[in-house]
């Protein structure tokens, strides 16, 4: 049986493939090169039984496509398949791992994030909006520059050489007014050992990018790009990697539709046309090709680590330990608490912005419950959908978790308009049920007097110490809520199955003495589950509980 593909794509060049006939591959052929497949229908030849198969078409060895890496290879005879196969496993080989970067897709990051190793010396500049109608903010344009200063501080050897908050009408057009454009030049100008500047705006449109550095000719960051370095410069696991290198992705596309939407001319400054065959494709569909490529490949990549974790969480689902997932916006102390309540010392918490890029379990003994406490990433404001999308994967696990810890540092003078950014997200997150269950504690209150402290939520501090013991009630209590755990009392025999069960199925908090000497009096904490199954297992024994 043979194949053919609908849409002939060239595997190699990204470019569709110019002839009228695409190539045909035997049906063993194909499923040796199923792992390269692009997701692409592709039928069966005789159509017989109208089966669908999604194998990677190899229309691109096209004698006449001139832009084809591999011209000249005739198609459609068993041996030159069989040579196609092995180059396309020498290229799998090369591509095994998603993240390897190909020369043109480094030269789309480096055009795109400038992903150099440069250590920059930046120039900050914020253009805070002068009447903000639909969305007063709690915060000022101030703490919105200082934040923008932790952020490039998060870079190793990065270092703010200069800051500036200007007026703006909005973050749309230009930005800047001429006159304000002609002062920024003359101040960036003066500066001779800026290397880059930040423009604090959670990302710029491509014509305010292509304007702004041909005036400083400079590159030009936005809150997008710079936390993309961070994320790029911390990330330890393959999966937070690989999130990161999908997270790259919308950007590229969302600059590449601008061109297309021709609002301007790309970095480049040019448009490159090839021509293949009577088709014409533009720089644009080329780009758009190889992104796609390599987002097939990480999300396929991403999909067999997400399938492990699945398993890891199954485990923990099985293993019956409550979980609670610990969020809150970046460096408020969620990995610190964490640490406290574990006394895990392999956990190191970090003065600096996204400290946490992988969501981490640990497991904690509270008062008389071991639970798993999840750490997870943190929370930024000003920060496109789609960049915190790439670790919604992250944020599943908080969302099945039996309880959600909200832990905010009210010793931030911004600790407002961080809350409100956290409890927005969460509000569209979790479910009404979860949120009305969830716990709010107020971290690093040893840097606050007691008329700072607040009374809405518990107040603690992860580094003294003080109000853990609270917040270790609170959490026990919130999870026998949610999880439908109780507190019961077994009176059961001495010299039974019963006690060895109740360990295995519960939590034991104490075991007295009956009063004849003939039984224990068993305090735990169980489920309903495993309360009916004690019942209906020991109900010939069974005395009331
Ligand atoms: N004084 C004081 N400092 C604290 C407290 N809790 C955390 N910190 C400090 O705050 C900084 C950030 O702590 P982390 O635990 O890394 O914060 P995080 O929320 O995990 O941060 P990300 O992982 O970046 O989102 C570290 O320098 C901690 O030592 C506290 O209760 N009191
Ligand atoms: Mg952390």
């Amino acid at each position: 049986m043979f194949l053919r593909s609908l849409r002939p794509t060239c595997h190699l060049c990204k470019i569709n493939c110019s002839r009228k006939q695409s190539t045909w591959l035997s049906l063993s052929h194909a499923a040796r090169i199923r792992r390269m497949c692009s997701g692409q229908k592709l039928q069966t030849h005789s159509q017989q039984n109208n089966t669908k198969f999604s194998y990677k078409p190899l229309c691109c060895f096209s004698t006449t496509n001139p832009v084809c890496k591999e011209r000249g290879r005739k198609p459609g005879r068993d041996e030159n398949e069989e040579s196609i196969i092995n180059k396309l496993a020498e290229s799998q080989d090369e591509e095994a791992d998603a993240l390897h970067e190909t020369d043109e897709y480094k030269q789309v990051l480096q055009e795109e994030f400038h992903y150099d190793g440069v250590h920059h010396s930046l120039m900050i500049i914020h253009p805070a909006i002068r009447w903000e109608k639909d969305k007063p903010r709690s915060t000022t344009p101030e703490l919105q520059l200082s934040e923008a200063c932790a952020l490039v501080h998060s870079l190793p050897q990065w270092r703010v050489a200069d800051t500036k908050i200007i007026k703006v009408k909005s973050h749309g057009g230009f930005i800047f007014m001429k006159g304000q454009l002609k002062e920024l030049t003359d101040l960036v100008k003066s500066h001779k050992n800026i290397s880059a500047v930040f423009v604090n705006v959670d990302i710029l449109k491509i014509n305010q990018v292509a304007m702004l550095q041909g005036a400083w000719q400079l590159p030009v960051f936005d809150r997008y790009t710079l936390v993309l370095h961070i994320f790029r410069e911390y990330a330890h696991t393959r999966e937070a990697k690989l999130q990161i290198a999908l997270a790259e992705i919308p950007y590229i596309r969302g600059r590449l539709e601008q061109i297309n939407e021709g609002q301007h001319d790309h970095v480049t400054g040019k448009m490159h046309y090839v021509v293949s065959g009577g088709f014409r494709f533009t720089y644009i569909q080329k780009r758009h090709a190889l992104v796609a490529e390599r987002e097939r490949r990480l999300r396929g990549e991403l999909e067999k680590v997400r399938q492990q974790r699945e398993v890891l969480r199954q485990n923990r689902i099985n293993q019956q330990y409550p979980t609670v997932a610990v969020v809150g916006y970046t460096n408020c102390g969620k990995t610190t608490l964490i640490k406290a309540l574990t006394e895990d010392e392999s956990l190191t918490p970090e003065n600096r912005l996204f400290a946490t890029l992988d969501v981490t379990v640990h497991q904690a003994f509270l008062k008389n419950m071991k639970v798993l406490l999840i750490d997870t990433v943190g929370f930024i404001s000003d920060i496109p959908k789609t960049l915190m999308e790439a670790f919604s994967a992250t944020l599943e696990d908080a969302l099945i978790a039996d309880v959600v810890l909200h832990v905010r540092d009210l010793s931030h003078p911004d600790y407002r308009n961080q809350d409100e950014n956290v409890v927005d997200i969460l509000g569209k997150l979790l479910s009404e049920e979860k949120l009305q269950n969830m716990l709010v504690v107020n971290n690093k209150c040893d840097l606050l007097s007691d008329d700072e402290k607040s009374s809405d939520g518990l107040n603690i501090s992860a580094v003294t110490g003080s109000g853990l013991d609270e917040l270790k009630t609170r959490l026990e209590e919130a999870i026998i809520k949610s999880t439908g755990r109780m507190r019961k009392v077994f009176r059961i025999p001495v010299g039974g199955d019963h006690l060895s069960w109740l360990y295995k199925n519960s939590t034991v908090l104490s075991i007295t003495d009956g009063e004849n000497g003939d039984s224990y009096l068993v305090e735990t904490i169980i489920n309903t589950a495993a309360y009916g199954k004690f019942k209906h297992l020991f109900s010939t024994n069974k005395r009331k509980p």
